[in-house]
């Protein structure tokens, strides 16, 4: 037999019933720790002041029933288990008791039922706060972090929602504050991230401790944090924030040997009536805390207009980890366009394909070349991207990959490089060697640069162009025409092929300037002993203008779209 505890809360006039209903409770195994009452006041304080498991009620006593003490039951809203047990009781008001909110009732002469009445209750009650606290608990994270037991980010997101509504209904003040600690990987790297996690629940909790209860303070991912200054100017916020600094300098993290010190930067921004949207408050404070880091630091920067300029840099430098990283995880994609050649009355035949490149995000996301080539030359990845793209296509050809079409073909692959591509000492080198290790015949790879990065490397360029076409390569000079000096340059670069730049192919049909560009770049490259291909050949009115012209091949949508030649995930090739 158990012997269970049981705080029992006794509504009894007469003690001899009280004492026998104990009796009964102690034959059952339970250890009664008991009060009896029989009135409203001191019903009232027993519940307020003590835990009850139990509370069994007699119905009718002398200036009070079991209806007077559900009622003050009711008040004070507590889960415990409620039963009657009377000496007489009809059914009307035992089902009136039900109703009223007692579990069950009893008649005092034939009390078998009571042990197993107060088990099936206590089992019940167990039940329910069990599903209560998994329920808190369910709400507790939908709104906190985990780690920290802060609010989380979306909280804090809703919370600043309402302070903008606040700020714009009533022009009332408050501090926005971007919390971001100072090389806090460091601590991660030398003690594992056990120890981060511990120092980002301490130091998140001696910063709850400090800030004012109205104030709002959220993880909002990582080592970042977020806090709302309920109106509060920006002065007084200010001062709040150099307690806070304060409060970070003075801490200390004790781990194993070592006791690290943290820094932290703050980005700053009021909201006030002129705050647009939540969204726009949070990235001025992410951007002041990009500012304060780069002044140096564990300081504190109240955002200002022209610190857009700065986080424009830090959004462009992104794109070197972005790009570096799909290079690493081969998240890069090649598509195939066709490329016609095409004479006065005859139909189209395929003379080869140009390669184009699209980068897939991690979310999956394709990435079109005019977005992610821009940020690949400034930041000097082209070379890479240029070498990558050369290996994957031949190694694709190699293979004989399904989607490949080129295979065993003498169809011509127009490969992109870039400037950086042309200023590399060792691009010669690496193409030579590609071509050989996939055994790629190399007048089938004709190279593509645009004019404006030719002429702007011609010293670079003519040496290079000279030596691949000696190996067999050919060369095709890009989007020309867009930089109408560059005729005379024709006569210096070894090439192939001239691109006629698209924003004069487009419209030749319906713009005689256009068409008249188009006839004098076509005649002029003829005249050298160069072929022509026109891109963006869009209509059949435009393919019949240049087939007039004679100009030999065309690209475009009428012609076909680019295709996946060689996918993200296909089995990337070995080595550099
Ligand atoms: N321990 C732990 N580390 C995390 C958690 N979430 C993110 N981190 C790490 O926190 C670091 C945050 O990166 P950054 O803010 O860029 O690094 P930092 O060293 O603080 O550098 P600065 O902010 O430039 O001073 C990264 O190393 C993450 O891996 C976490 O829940 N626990």
């Amino acid at each position: 037999m158990n012997h269970a505890l049981l705080r029992v809360l006794l509504v009894e006039d007469a003690d001899d019933d009280a004492q026998l209903l104990l009796r009964l409770l102690r034959k059952e195994g339970y250890v009664p720790d008991y009060q009896r009452v029989d009135n409203r006041t001191d019903l009232a304080a027993a519940l307020a002041t003590s835990h009850w498991d139990l509370i069994i009620s007699d119905y009718a006593m002398p200036g009070f029933t079991a209806h007077d003490a559900l009622e003050i039951y009711k008040q004070a809203a507590l889960d415990i288990p409620f039963i009657i047990v009377s000496g007489h009781i009809d059914d009307v008001s035992a089902v009136a008791a039900m109703r009223a909110g007692a579990h069950d009732y009893l008649l005092k002469d034939n009390l078998a039922r009571l042990a197993p009445v107060i088990a099936r209750e206590l089992d019940e009650v167990r039940v329910r706060i069990a599903k209560r606290r998994a329920e808190q608990e369910l709400r507790f994270h939908a709104y906190h972090d985990p780690l920290t037991g802060l609010l989380n980010r979306r909280e804090f997101e809703r919370v600043l929602e309402m302070a903008v509504c606040a700020a714009q209904r009533d022009c009332s003040q408050h501090v926005l504050c971007y919390l971001d600690l100072d090389q806090f990987k460091l601590v991660n790297d030398t003690c594992g991230h056990v120890a981060g996690d511990e120092l980002l629940r301490q130091l998140g909790a001696n910063l709850s401790h400090h800030i004012r209860a109205s104030d709002t303070l959220a993880r909002l991912g990582g080592d970042e944090f977020g806090l709302l200054l309920s109106n509060c100017p920006l002065d007084e916020g200010m001062r709040i924030i150099a307690s806070l600094q304060e409060l970070i300098r003075d801490f200390r993290f004790p781990w194993r040997e070592s006791v690290f010190q943290i820094g932290c930067s703050i980005g700053v921004t009021v909201l006030s009536a002129e705050t647009a949207a939540a969204g726009e408050a949070m990235s001025a404070a992410d951007v002041g805390c990009y500012v304060a880091k780069e002044l140096g630091r564990n300081r504190c920067h109240v955002y200002q207009a022209d610190d857009q300029e700065l986080a424009q840099r830090r959004r462009e430098m992104q794109w070197i980890s972005r790009i570096g990283a799909a290079l690493e995880a081969n998240r890069l994609a090649l598509y195939q366009q066709p490329i016609y050649r095409i004479g006065a009355g005859a139909a189209p035949v395929l003379a080869g394909h140009e390669i184009l490149l699209r980068m897939i995000d991690e979310d999956g996301t394709l990435i079109p070349p005019n977005v992610f080539i821009p940020a690949a030359e400034r930041f000097k990845l082209m070379a890479s991207v240029d070498r990558w793209v050369v290996r994957r296509l031949f190694a694709a050809i190699a293979a004989r990959q399904p989607r490949c079409a080129l295979a065993g073909d003498d169809l011509l692959l127009f490969v992109n490089i870039s400037a950086a591509t042309v200023n590399d000492a060792a691009f010669f080198d690496y193409v030579q060697q590609q071509l050989a290790e996939f055994a790629i015949p190399p007048h089938q790879v004709c190279l593509e640069i645009t004019e404006s990065a030719a002429i702007a490397n011609l010293a670079a360029t003519t040496p290079l162009f000279a030596r691949l076409r000696q190996l067999g390569c050919r060369f095709a000079l890009d989007d020309f025409g867009s930089g109408l000096s560059s005729f005379g340059y024709l006569r210096h670069l070894p090439v192939d092929f001239v691109k006629i730049d698209g924003g004069f192919v487009r419209n030749i049909a319906c713009n005689p300037i256009d068409l008249a560009m188009v006839e004098a770049i076509n005649k002029i490259s003829h005249v050298m002993g160069l072929q022509t291909i026109a891109e963006f050949v869009e209509s059949e009115d435009v393919m019949r203008a240049l087939q007039e012209l004679g100009v030999e091949y065309a690209q475009g949508f009428l012609l076909g779209r680019p295709q996946v030649l060689v996918d993200a995930d296909d089995a990337p090739p070995r080595g550099a």
